[in-house]
């Protein structure tokens, strides 16, 4: 018999099962957008408004995982939606804090206020202590909010519509620490949105090497050296 799958989460069983309905939620309301959904910019962020958008859960448990093992202590999120891949980043920092000690946050962004209330809920169902006072959300657009009070970063998680993903990796990178990670959603289903960052993130004189791991459409492990 097949081992179950085993879950890097370290967690209470309630924030487990928040998390495992908050992504069936995300994957129903995926299914049913139609699939021309991300090319079409007439009414896109009126659709979008309720969307979940969630990063899939084993890509979730994997930077939470690498979140882990490099001590994150400071992560930028980039697009945080309803809140579900930043209760893992969350988590993952409240560890390396309680491990190694220092500060840290999780900088989460979004600029649908509606969007940023309902993650704040999902943060506070997943309890205050263990994940709410480990992210700082800025709401509004990042490209304002990211400009101001930036530490050194350990980790990004770039999640976000194309047009937004190089320009707020730019307002990032002299924050992003020898070492640093940044991970990217969909590297191969959406490599002709991201052609510009991929790009850059490519272009040997920008110092970065690069991965592009096999998860379903991609997921684009850079490290900045
Ligand atoms: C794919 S979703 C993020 C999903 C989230 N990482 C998760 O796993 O739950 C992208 C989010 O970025 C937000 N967004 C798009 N452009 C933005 C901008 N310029 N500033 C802040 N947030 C933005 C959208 O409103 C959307 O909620």
């Amino acid at each position: 018999m097949a081992a179950p799958a085993p879950n890097p989460i370290v967690a209470p069983d309630n924030v487990h099962a928040l998390l495992n309905r908050l992504h069936e939620q995300s994957l129903t309301q995926e299914a049913a957008l139609p699939s021309t959904y991300l090319s079409n910019p007439d009414g896109f962020d009126d659709l979008m408004r309720d969307k979940f958008i969630a990063l899939d859960q084993d890509k979730c448990q994997f930077v939470y995982q690498l979140a882990r093992a490099i001590g994150a202590r400071n992560i930028a999120e980039i697009g945080t939606s309803f809140g579900v891949s930043t209760i893992y980043l969350a988590l993952a920092v409240g560890s390396n804090l309680d491990r190694f000690g220092g500060e840290g946050k999780v900088i989460a962004t979004e600029k649908e206020h509606t969007k940023a209330e309902r993650a704040r809920q999902h943060w506070k169902e997943a309890g205050d202590d263990l994940v709410t006072r480990h992210i700082d959300l800025r709401e509004g657009d990042l490209l304002e909010t990211l400009k101001n009070n930036i530490p050194q970063l350990d980790l990004v998680l770039i999640d976000i519509w194309a047009p937004v993903a190089l320009p707020a990796l730019k307002l990032l990178e002299p924050k992003l620490r020898s070492g640093a990670v940044v991970i990217i959603d969909n590297s191969i289903s959406s490599a002709t949105r991201y052609k510009e960052l991929l790009g850059h993130l490519r272009s040997p004189t920008n110092g970065y090497t690069n991965l592009t791991l096999p998860y379903s459409k991609g997921l684009e492990l850079c490290v900045k050296i």
